[in-house]
């Protein structure tokens, strides 16, 4: 972002986030550093498990930097995961294969009451040093990319530590919103303070823009959605904007429908991470006109490839051309994807 007095940045990305219609457009796909990629397994066996490897810094900004190397991507994400907050407040987390996350689920007053914000940041030491590492490698090696800091949203970050593992339709913790919703309440808050500790410190360390990830928004009734996806993410936005007033963030409320338009009005957002599952035509013409959008491309399109990917990627680029618009995915890339897929992506975006 730039203010009055400052040159506007050369990042093509930041760029985008400060509301010009950059083309062609910068792109990154989320999840662009997985398994998909061989150098990526190769790393991952080194490390042991998932935790280690998001908590060793120079294994983990290597894995960032893959991706960079390999398709020159205008965005690099951290490595890293949501569900460190929740590790870093002390909540046991492990990663079992083929099973996803699995915690110790938090459900009452007393487990909510051990849960200590104020050590989240501290904790998360590890994840900072990679981000002063992803930063430092960039301005070396890729000058032009801008490092994206994230965290979970606090509902979906709740979500997980509720439920303690992934689920279709997350009823403990929805039905805990509704049940006791006092409670439910304390963690959001305690989720809000942890997140703005660790978010301001990615950014103190050299994070450039910051995305938050709602990926269960979508399973809310309105009523809940204003409640616990709206109101807490534009607290988070408020008290991070506090510390650090022009940095860019990018709201993903997954799956939120006609909800986008209060999301994109009320949370301060800069950017909205559009799912797969929406019209991007009707994105654009329902929210502010300035405002990036980011997205959408199915990822099941870029494992098929060929004329399906083709035609997919045009008409994404078609809908968002004269707009600040940021390619990327619907949602994360698929395991099974093809890496020669990603790079023909990569060109035919690149000639608009
Ligand atoms: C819900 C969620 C999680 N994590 C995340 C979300 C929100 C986005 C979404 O909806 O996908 C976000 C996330 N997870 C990861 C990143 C890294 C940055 C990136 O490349 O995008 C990011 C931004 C790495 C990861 N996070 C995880 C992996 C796989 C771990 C491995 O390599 O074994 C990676 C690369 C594990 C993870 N982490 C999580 C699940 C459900 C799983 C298991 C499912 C899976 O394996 O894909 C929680």
């Amino acid at each position: 972002m730039s203010g009055p007095n400052e040159t506007p940045s050369p990042k093509p990305l930041l760029r985008t986030l400060a509301g010009d219609a950059v083309w062609p457009p910068p792109m990154w796909l989320m999840r662009q550093a997985g398994r998909y990629l061989p150098e990526y397994r190769e790393l991952r066996a080194q490390a042991g498990d998932f935790i280690a490897l998001c908590t060793a810094p120079t294994l983990a900004s290597e894995v960032t930097l893959q991706p960079i190397r390999r398709y020159g991507m205008d965005g690099a994400i951290l490595f890293s995961d949501i569900l460190m907050v929740p590790w870093a407040m002390g909540q046991p987390l492990r990663f079992a294969e083929g099973e996803g996350p699995v915690l110790e689920p938090v459900r009452d007053a007393t487990a909510i009451g051990r849960l200590d914000p104020s050590v989240c940041a501290a904790n998360a030491a590890p994840i900072l040093e990679t981000v002063r590492l992803v930063r430092a490698g960039l301005e070396a090696e890729a000058p032009r990319t801008t490092l994206i800091g994230f965290a979970g949203s606090p509902f979906t970050v709740a979500c997980y530590m509720v439920e303690g593992h992934g689920s279709r339709d997350f009823a403990a913790a929805r039905g805990m919103a509704y049940g006791d919703p006092a409670l439910f309440g304390r963690l959001i808050r305690i989720l809000i303070e942890a997140s703005t500790e660790y978010l301001c410190a990615q950014a103190d360390a050299g994070a450039e823009a910051l995305m938050l990830f709602d990926s269960w928004a979508g399973l809310l009734a309105p009523s809940q959605f204003r409640r616990w996806v709206i109101e807490p993410t534009a607290s988070l936005v408020r008290a991070i904007r506090k510390r650090h007033p022009l940095i860019p963030i990018i709201g993903f409320p997954r799956l939120a429908g006609p909800m986008l338009i209060e999301y994109s009005q009320r949370t301060g957002v800069q950017c909205l991470g559009i799912d797969t599952s929406m019209d991007l035509r009707w994105a654009a013409s329902a929210v502010p006109p300035r405002m990036a959008l980011q997205g959408n491309l199915d990822p099941l399109s870029l494992v098929a490839g060929g004329m399906a990917l083709e035609a997919e990627a045009r008409s994404i680029l078609g809908a968002m051309r004269g707009r600040p618009f940021i390619f990327n995915l619907g949602h994360g890339i698929e395991k099974v994807t093809p890496p020669d897929h990603v790079s023909a992506l990569v060109r035919l975006v690149r000639t608009g």
